[in-house]
């Protein structure tokens, strides 16, 4: 059977292609369509991403305004410089980076980003909305691994969708996303038995786990669909790609898998903000 390697690099590139005309538009009403990134503490990794959001901002045209907080800043601090990002009419979306240092609340910090901000989709409500497919700004990477999915065809419908993970801005909404496409969804976290059981009987197989390579060659149902959202050390997914390769039908690469089109998902929900700041 034909394999399908699916390049997330091409998804990214049909969606910031869509947003070139509108970003003209914009500027034609003197709106420069902006995205806030928050980030607490210098981890590497993390700093590496928020770079590579606000360079892929500037290449389409975009606004980035980047706000490095120290490391011992208080819960309060945060979601005071949130709301000040909250009133700034120039500010369409905000993105904090996650993980946050571990003594700040970071659940309460996603919640203090209004709404019409919430380009990451990481808030409570935004997430209650997602769930009952009624969301403006779902998360960017179960919202990306769903455009992956939709720009080659793969339906989903009545297929059996395994989830390994739910973090609530992956595995969590991504399972919700599978069920409104009508799939059967089998979310797997670390108090799973016999997971590797379960995952071989997944027609679609999401892994969001943050351990490289863990899904294992053997574990895939053949003629499966496997994406991979793991992102870690390296430049490594959470999927074995050369070994999940041979029984798979259809799988993203890491890197220019999932991660491309995070960031395109991201850039065109910024976009969709700043577009409906002006009917406000
Ligand atoms: N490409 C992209 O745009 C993005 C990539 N990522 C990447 O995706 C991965 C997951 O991220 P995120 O969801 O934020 O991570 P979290 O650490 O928040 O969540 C990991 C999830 O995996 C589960 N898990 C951990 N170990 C096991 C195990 N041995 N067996 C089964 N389940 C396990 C955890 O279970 P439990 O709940 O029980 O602890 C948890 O639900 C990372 O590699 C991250 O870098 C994340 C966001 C965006
Ligand atoms: N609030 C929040 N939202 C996030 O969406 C979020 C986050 N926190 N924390 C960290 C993870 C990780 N993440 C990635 C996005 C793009 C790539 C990406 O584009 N990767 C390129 C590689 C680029 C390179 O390294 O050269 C690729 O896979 O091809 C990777 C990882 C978003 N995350």
């Amino acid at each position: 059977m034909e394999k399908l390697i699916l390049d997330g690099n091409r998804v990214a590139d049909s969606i910031k292609g869509n947003l070139i005309d509108r970003i003209t538009e914009l500027s034609k009403k003197g709106i420069v369509p902006c995205l806030a990134t928050i980030l607490v503490g210098d981890n590497p990794s993390s700093k590496t991403y928020v770079r590579m959001k606000g360079n892929a901002c500037k290449r389409l045209g975009m606004q980035s305004i980047r706000i490095d907080l120290p490391a011992d800043i208080t819960t309060d601090e945060l979601i005071s410089q949130i709301n000040k990002l909250n009133h700034d009419p120039d500010v369409h979306g905000i993105l904090l980076q996650h993980p946050v240092p571990h003594h700040i609340d970071e659940r309460a910090a996603f919640d203090a980003i209004s709404i019409e901000k919430d380009v990451d989709g990481v808030t409570t409500l935004g997430y209650a909305l997602n769930a009952f497919g009624a969301a403006t700004f779902p998360s960017c990477t179960p919202a990306a691994i769903m455009a992956i999915l939709e720009y080659y065809n793969l339906q989903v419908e009545g297929k059996h969708a395994v989830v390994i993970g739910r973090s609530p801005i992956l595995g969590k909404p991504v399972s919700a996303m599978l069920l409104n496409k009508n799939a059967t969804v089998t979310t797997c976290h670390s108090r799973t038995i016999n997971l590797e059981d379960i995952v071989r009987l997944g027609d679609v197989v999401v892994a969001a786990v943050g351990k490289p390579n863990f899904v294992r060659g053997d574990w895939i149902k053949p003629g499966a669909i496997v994406l991979d959202a793991g992102y870690n050390e390296g430049n490594v997914g959470d999927v074995d790609f050369n070994e999940c390769l041979e029984n798979a039908y259809a799988i993203t690469p890491v890197p220019a898998g999932v991660g491309p089109v995070t960031i395109a998902t991201l850039l065109k929900h910024t976009v969709d903000a700043a577009e409906k700041s002006l009917l406000r």
